[in-house]
Order: structure tokens, then sequence, then C-alpha cells
């Protein structure tokens, strides 16, 4: 703690969710391909708070691991990426993702303040060592106690005996909890998780999700990039829906599973097995050629001439904001 910060840093978690920990303004990304353009992330803002766990959802290819990606400056180099990202952080500079460069992500903010539990975890570890070695070694480069191995590894639910098998030796699940053991070792204040109960049984996923909700509850922060909506329900404080590359809706949980707002936002729910059981109509766009309105007026019910101008997030009657020229009616009175 620092005397120049205004919440004590033993605030309780509530207190401690009143901190914006990331601001994320404007944020683009752009892939150039040799003959194309692709537009994975564009014009995206959100702010997250110590103890929130945010769920990213929206169908494959939207762009929620580019987004993920672009936080940490983990993109290839066809990509050009702009905006702000500014990380702030208990007694030290605000450090802005986007412009600081690599030396700074890789020294100060990857690994450290920012964990990433990345979506295809087997390719990502480092096949010649152990996965005790590999969590040794990251406890030990952040000044921890190599001995919490065994422990880190049930955090994940994990049996510490399995840590001593090669990666090529692990189920792509057990894999799954070592990359989540890996991004948690160094203790980081934001943890991106994408995807990361993909080949979990049920009880492993739940392990994973309480897991989350548990870091929140301690004061850090957490991205939770998930195709689930259930998990994202169970666990998430806040929910942003991204279509074609833009968030479409960013809402508190219970009124976005109760009222969606966005007609986007409705479908996907619709498809639940739990609701309607109706997949979202349509297919999306290329994000190659995406059109200058709402993209995805094509397969919206409620479209009309207006949507050929690109709708711009507005507040919602009781909180968050939706981008659309004809949102549902939420029924919020205040
Ligand atoms: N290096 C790259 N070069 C060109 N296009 C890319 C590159 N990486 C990603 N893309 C494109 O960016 C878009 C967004 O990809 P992204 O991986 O973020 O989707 P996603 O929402 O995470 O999907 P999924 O749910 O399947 O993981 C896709 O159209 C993808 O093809
Ligand atoms: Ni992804």
């Amino acid at each position: 703690m620092t005397t120049t910060e205004s919440v004590p840093a033993e605030a309780s978690p509530r207190a401690a969710a009143s901190q914006p920990l990331l601001a994320v303004d404007g944020l683009g990304v752009e892939f150039q391909l040799r003959d194309a353009r692709v537009r994975a992330v564009s014009d995206l803002s959100l702010t997250i708070r110590a103890g929130e766990l945010l769920a990213v959802v929206g169908e494959s290819g939207c762009g929620k691991s580019v987004l993920a990606h672009a936080l940490l400056g983990l993109l290839p180099g066809n990509a050009t990426t702009t905006g702000h990202a500014v990380l702030h952080h208990p007694g030290a500079d605000p450090v802005d993702l986007v412009t600081c460069g690599q030396r700074q992500l890789a020294r100060r903010v990857r690994g450290r303040r920012v964990g990433l539990v990345p979506q295809s975890p087997a390719t990502a570890l480092n096949p010649v060592r152990t996965g005790r070695r590999l969590l040794a070694e990251t406890l030990r480069a952040h000044g921890r106690d190599r001995a919490d191995t065994d422990r880190l590894a049930v955090d994940v639910g994990l049996d510490p005996a399995d840590l001593d098998r090669y990666p090529h030796e692990l189920s792509g699940g057990m894999a799954q909890r070592l990359a989540t053991a890996l991004a948690l070792a160094p203790d980081p204040s934001l943890l991106i998780a994408d995807e990361p109960t993909t080949g979990l049984d049920r009880p492993l996923v739940d392990h994973t999700l309480d897991l989350l909700r548990r870091r929140c509850d301690t004061g850090a922060a957490v991205v939770l990039i998930t195709h689930d909506l259930a998990a994202a329900r169970r666990v998430a404080d806040t929910v942003a829906v991204m279509y074609a590359s833009r968030i479409v809706e960013h809402r508190d949980t219970d009124q976005l599973f109760t009222a969606p707002a966005h007609p986007y936002a409705s479908a996907l729910l619709d498809a639940l097995p739990d609701r309607a059981f109706r997949p979202v109509p349509g297919d999306p766009p290329m994000l190659t050629a995406l059109p200058p309105g709402c993209a995805f007026a094509p397969r919206c019910p409620r479209r009309t001439d207006t949507c050929v101008d690109r709708p711009q997030p507005t507040p919602v009657t009781g909180g968050g904001t939706v981008a659309c020229h004809h949102p549902i009616p939420t029924g919020a009175t205040t």
C-alpha cells in the first residue's frame, strides 16, 4: 500500500471493486493479408475494476482471442493496433499496453501484472520441461516459494503427481489446468483466461470457474473469454457480448440474462438448451468485408433502414451499454 492510494489495500473486495484496473479506449486491431485486411477488433472500449469478473462472449471468430492478445502485445507482425488500454497498479505508474512497447510489456506486464491462460495451452507449454519444473521456474522468477507447486496444482484441480509429466504426456484437460496454474503463479492483478475450461468435465469446469471467482473476491480482476454462457452466468459480474469485432452489449450479468437489449445477445441466449434451443439464424459476416453500418443487421429481426448507419454504444436504463438503433426494451425502471 502507498500513501497516495485513496482506498486502502486491505479494503474489502466490495470497496476494491470501485478501483479501475484496466481502461480500454477505442481499441482496434487489423491484420494485413496479401490482398485483404481483417478487422478483428473495432473501436472497443471497456473498463475492468479490481474485484470484477468480466466474461467476453460471442460466436467463433468475432475477435475475443485477438482482444486478449492485443492487451498482452502478443499479436503477429501483420497486425496493427490502435487506441489505448491503460493498466493501473497500486504504487506504480499506469502503463498503456498498446503504446508502451514490447520491452515494457515483457519486463513489467506479461506474466506479472497480467496473466494469460491461452486458448490452446498444449502448444504453448515448453515440451522439454515437466509441469513441476515449468511451475517452479515461474514461481522462482516471481520471488515466490518453489514449494508452492503442489498447492497451485491442487488449486487448479490437478493431481500434484501429474506435475512430473512432460507436456506431451498430459491430456488436453491436464494441459489446460497446468496452463491455468502457470498463469496464476505470479499472482497477477489481471488474469485473462481464454476458454480455460476446454476439455474439462463438468466438475472440473465448476472447480475452475470457482477458482476464478475466488481470485476476484480477493481483489484481482479476471477476463473470462468463453463460449459457455452458463459459465458466464455462474461467475461473471458483467458480460461483454462481441459481434464481428465490436462489443454490442455490455451489462451486469443478471440484467443481461434476464432482459438482453441487443437482438444478437437475445439470439445468443435463445440458442441455449434450457431456453428456445434455436441457433442464431444466418452466419456472421466476413471480417474482411464488414458493412459500414450495423454488422448484425442482415440477421436481425428488428432491422430497419436506419441500421445502415453504425450504432454507437449508448447507456441502457439500469446500467451498461448497448450498440443498437432498435434495442429490445429491458423493462428496467431506473
Ligand atoms: N494472425 C492473423 N492474421 C489474420 N487474421 C487473423 C489472425 N489471427 C486472427 N485472425 C482473424 O481474426 C478474427 C478473430 O479471431 P479470434 O481468434 O479473435 O476469434 P475468437 O472470437 O477468439 O474465436 P473462437 O471463439 O473460435 O476462439 C478471425 O476472423 C481470425 O481469422
Ligand atoms: Ni478465441
